[in-house]
């Protein structure tokens, strides 16, 4: 006996057609036409989209900041994501300064396992890199850990250029993938400080200080340090025409660069820091939101597929109370928003129905290309025989409107209150399991643990 989702059309990052498919047990046994067989639990596809649950591979669930701590944690967070069709996220471990990975791993053990309704990965952040902790990276690749970040912004986690090209040069050896967060932190440190000594302390100055330059210059840097190190390198939230041209020139060079962005710079921009009051405060995180023009380059980039996922960096505050710590100094306002629950309706409803990228585009950004890079393929990442039952039955038809009173997420407002969604993940499978029904999530944690595979190693670097 088994279930099978009848008469949808199935989409994978390469292909579409109409298709029953079978999942027995936690995985899809076969794909193709008239597989009822009888006992079987049938549901009714017709009409409907079968896509491969999405991944995020950037959110911050329960992270502590040092002022205070997220809004969502993983069960909330991972609620939301199973709401918004969203079945596996890859979330940021943080190593602390003078800490250890191994620190930081069981930490984030301790945070997720047993409270995670999606299934979860960690990266690790590297803050402090020193010989015994480029020992410690081969160990967390052994522990499924496959990816790490670093930072070049943010006083208390950017690292030096030695420090980067030597944390690339290891990740080669080992095979593991490092994503950059991208902005030249000592120029913008200079600006903030400026700007607060001039008493232009309000929202809007978060953005000011923070140019879209400073991420070109850094996603260069590091893209060139990559290439001396010939190391792979994955470029995170991406936001602006300038960083994207970088990465368009070095792929267009067959160096091994990769990027994602996020629905809030496709989506929205500059202006939302000219609300009134505090409001932009909604709007502080970074990068920050930029130009139109900068806009326009994300979508015709994705559209031309120079990018390979499109995350959310979930890092919810809430207005109240969270980004008010910084009323009196934008420089304190905690910096990230909420988006892991409209990911996939946002992306069909302002990507795919305004004909600016494919639906087989859509599943390549949300889930497949992330699973290639983060050593979940195919496991994750598609519909095929013997891969995780992770599906989502889209229907395309559903209408309704964003507001932060219906989302699912723990946080007090949205950023896309009052717009448009088209679309609805109308049931949701995890390995198999049915964990939500229009609209309504199953209330168990059946979320685990996944220990990823390493970045495979270029055999011509
Ligand atoms: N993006 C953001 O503002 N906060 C989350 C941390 C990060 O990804 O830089
Ligand atoms: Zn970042
Ligand atoms: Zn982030």
């Amino acid at each position: 006996m088994g279930i099978v989702l009848r008469g949808g059309t199935v989409i994978t990052a390469d292909s579409e057609y109409l298709a029953d498919v079978r999942i027995e047990g936690s995985t899809v046994s076969t794909v193709g036409q008239g597989l009822v067989r009888s006992g079987d639990t049938v549901i009714d596809a017709a009409g409907c989209y079968l896509l491969p649950g999405g991944i995020d591979p950037h959110t911050h669930f329960d992270l502590d900041v040092g002022s205070t701590r997220t809004a969502d944690d993983f069960a909330s967070g991972t609620q939301a994501a199973i709401a918004g069709g969203t079945t596996t996220i890859i979330d940021y471990a943080a190593q602390a300064r003078g800490g250890t990975l191994h620190a930081a791993l069981a930490e984030w053990h301790a945070k997720a396992d047993g409270n995670c309704y999606a299934d979860y990965g960690f990266h690790m952040g590297i803050t402090d890199y020193n010989p015994a902790v480029a020992d410690e990276m081969s160990q967390m690749v052994a522990a499924g850990v496959t990816s790490f970040k670093m930072y070049l912004a943010y006083k208390s986690l950017k690292v030096d250029d030695k420090t980067v090209f030597q944390a690339l040069r290891r990740s080669r050896e080992i095979g593991a993938l490092v994503g950059f967060h991208c902005e030249n932190g000592d120029a913008i440190d200079m600006l903030v400080q400026e700007a607060i000594e001039a008493g232009n302390t309000s929202p809007r100055y978060h953005a000011l200080t923070r140019p879209a330059i400073a991420e070109a210059e850094a996603t260069n840097r590091v893209i060139a340090l990559a290439e001396m190190a010939g190391a792979p390198v994955f470029i995170v939230h991406l936001t602006c025409k300038g960083a994207l041209e970088a990465v368009i020139r070095a792929k267009s060079r067959g160096i091994a660069v990769y990027t994602e962005t996020c629905p809030q710079y496709l989506l929205l921009d500059e202006s939302c820091y000219a609300a009134d009051g505090f409001e932009a405060a909604k709007y502080v995180m970074s990068p920050p939101l930029r130009t139109l023009t900068d806009q326009a380059a994300l979508w015709n980039g994705l559209s031309a597929g120079f990018f390979d996922c499109l995350a959310t960096d979930h890092c919810s505050f809430n207005y109240q109370r969270q980004k008010e710590l910084g009323r009196q100094d934008f420089s304190k306002i905690p910096n990230g928003g909420p988006g892991v629950e409209h990911r996939l309706a946002l992306i069909y409803t302002y990507g795919v129905l305004t004909g600016k990228i494919t639906l087989q585009q859509m599943v390549a950004l949300t889930s497949t290309n992330a699973a290639k890079l983060f050593g979940l393929f195919p496991r994750k990442g598609t519909i095929a025989p013997g891969s995780d039952a992770d599906i989502v039955v889209w229907n395309p038809d559903a209408s309704s409107v964003i507001t932060a009173a219906a989302q699912t997420q723990r946080v007090d407002y949205t950023p896309y209150e009052g717009w448009r969604q088209r679309g609805r993940a109308e049931y949701v499978f995890l390995r198999g399991r049915e964990v939500a029904k229009g609209g309504t999530i199953r209330q168990e944690a059946l979320g685990e643990y996944l220990s990823r595979k390493p970045f495979p190693i270029r055999r011509e670097d």
